[in-house]
């Protein structure tokens, strides 16, 4: 399986996001960082931001919602035209209510997992989701330290995908740079969102191309 690079535009320049999509036109994914200020303590951007994003990005869009009520919200992303939708265990009332919807409205659905949050009780539901995030910084900020703790949970997705023979992605976000993104690919990651090592890179489409081939060397 190959890697696939996310850059989170968390990391770009907010004044000129179309450019910095641009820039990112080799990754596979464009990671958006939706922040609402109550699930995490941080504020970015939100619907009729990212359905203009999505109207002029070169590269598919990975809507990560950092939101409470992504019940309600959710939904729109996909419809905005969203590749993948991804929203918190730890704030979804119906997680697998809403991944059915997400799927049904032609996304990928994600789950996504804070540092502390533990995968066991979602296990038994992973044919239910198109891809499982392990953050590995606490959620709301860029540039933060790669928190090494999760790597076995990572590993412990990847195992209960393999025995299950299902197709589930793993991602990894926050921290990802040519530093981390090795470990986090022996774990067991497939998808690798990076921000500040991306975007604070001189030659940016170099990066995400050391990035894929550092991790290529180690997906499964
Ligand atoms: O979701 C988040 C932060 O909450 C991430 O997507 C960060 O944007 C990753 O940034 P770096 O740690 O790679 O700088």
């Amino acid at each position: 399986m190959s890697a696939l690079i996310a850059p989170s535009i968390l990391s770009a320049d907010f004044a000129n996001l179309e450019r910095d999509l641009g820039a990112i036109a080799t990754a596979d994914y464009a990671h958006v960082d939706v922040m609402d200020n109550h699930f995490v303590p941080n504020l970015t951007l939100g619907l009729p931001i990212f359905e203009r994003l999505a109207q002029v990005s070169p590269v598919p869009l990975d809507a990560h919602l950092m939101i409470a009520d992504p019940d309600r919200w959710a939904p729109g992303y996909a419809e905005a035209g969203a590749a993948s939708v991804t929203f918190h265990a730890e704030a979804a009332t119906a997680p697998v209510r809403l991944a059915r919807e997400l799927r049904r409205l032609g996304s990928r659905a994600g789950l996504a997992l804070r540092p502390a949050t533990s995968v066991e009780p979602f296990l038994d539901l992973l044919p239910e989701f198109d891809m499982l995030l392990v953050m590995s910084v606490e959620p709301g900020f860029g540039g933060q330290s790669f928190i090494e703790g999760v790597l076995p949970k990572v590993r412990r997705i990847r195992d209960a995908v393999s025995e299950a023979g299902l197709d589930v992605w793993v991602q990894v976000d926050g921290g990802i740079s040519r530093a981390t993104i090795e470990r986090a690919a022996d774990a067991g990651a497939n998808v690798f969102v990076a921000g500040s090592a991306v975007y604070g890179a001189e030659n940016v489409p170099g990066e995400i191309a050391a990035l894929r081939a550092l991790a290529d060397q180690h997906t499964h």
